[in-house]
């Protein structure tokens, strides 16, 4: 697909998958990330939590890039009221995937997009995965891939975590960090991008 714009937007994101995603609009955008502190929001509710880090990220982007439109992201894997986020080492990883084990979660990402008037939109896409009821054995070698330390939940869907899922229920990107069709959906309706 071959979008327009006469925009400049900006993606503020450190994740190499959200780059490929917005790639696929096939429009030109740049790549600045600011450090925030994730700690400092309360967890409210999962969707409470993940607008706010989003919106966070995207604005800590627009003080400095003010003429563009700036998209911002964060996904978290939520089990009822608990949040997985990224494991620090490889008990962490063991602790969550053993708690997905044979269950089904939530993955939230929450996408912010903020205009050069300073307009914000922010909005949360939710997808149900199902986990099998994997050994330990398997859990043990897929840590020692080293895949889930930079994933939230501690697992990649599209890389080797793969083996882990039993069924998911909503948009498969949305787990990988970014809900491209619902992205795209936005950006026209907010004539970012025209066809
Ligand atoms: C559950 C799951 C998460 N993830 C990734 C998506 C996100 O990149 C990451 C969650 O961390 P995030 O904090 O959302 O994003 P990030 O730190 O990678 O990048 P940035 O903050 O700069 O935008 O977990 C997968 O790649 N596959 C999966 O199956």
């Amino acid at each position: 697909m071959q979008f327009q714009t006469t925009r400049t937007l900006i993606l503020a994101s450190a994740s190499p998958r959200r780059k490929e995603l917005i790639e696929r609009l096939n429009v030109p955008f740049s790549i600045y990330t600011a450090d925030v502190d994730e700690q400092s929001i309360a967890v409210l509710t999962p969707e409470q939590y993940v607008k706010d880090v989003a919106l966070l990220k995207a604005r800590a982007v627009a003080k400095m890039h003010q003429n563009a439109v700036v998209i911002g992201a964060d996904t978290t894997v939520a089990q009822g009221n608990t949040l997985l986020h990224k494991p620090a080492d490889a008990a962490e990883a063991l602790a969550h995937l053993q708690a997905l084990r044979g269950k089904t979660h939530h993955v939230l990402t929450a996408v912010a997009i903020i205009e050069e008037d300073g307009r914000e939109t922010v909005f949360v896409e939710k997808t149900a995965v199902t986990f099998k009821h994997v050994s330990d054995e398997l859990l043990h070698a897929y840590i020692a891939t080293g895949d889930p330390f930079d994933k939230a939940g501690g697992y990649g869907i599209q890389t080797d975590g793969m083996f882990l899922v039993e069924r998911i229920e909503g948009d498969y990107l949305n787990v990988v960090g970014l809900p491209l069709a619902t992205v795209c959906e936005q950006l026209l309706s907010q004539r970012i991008i025209t066809l």
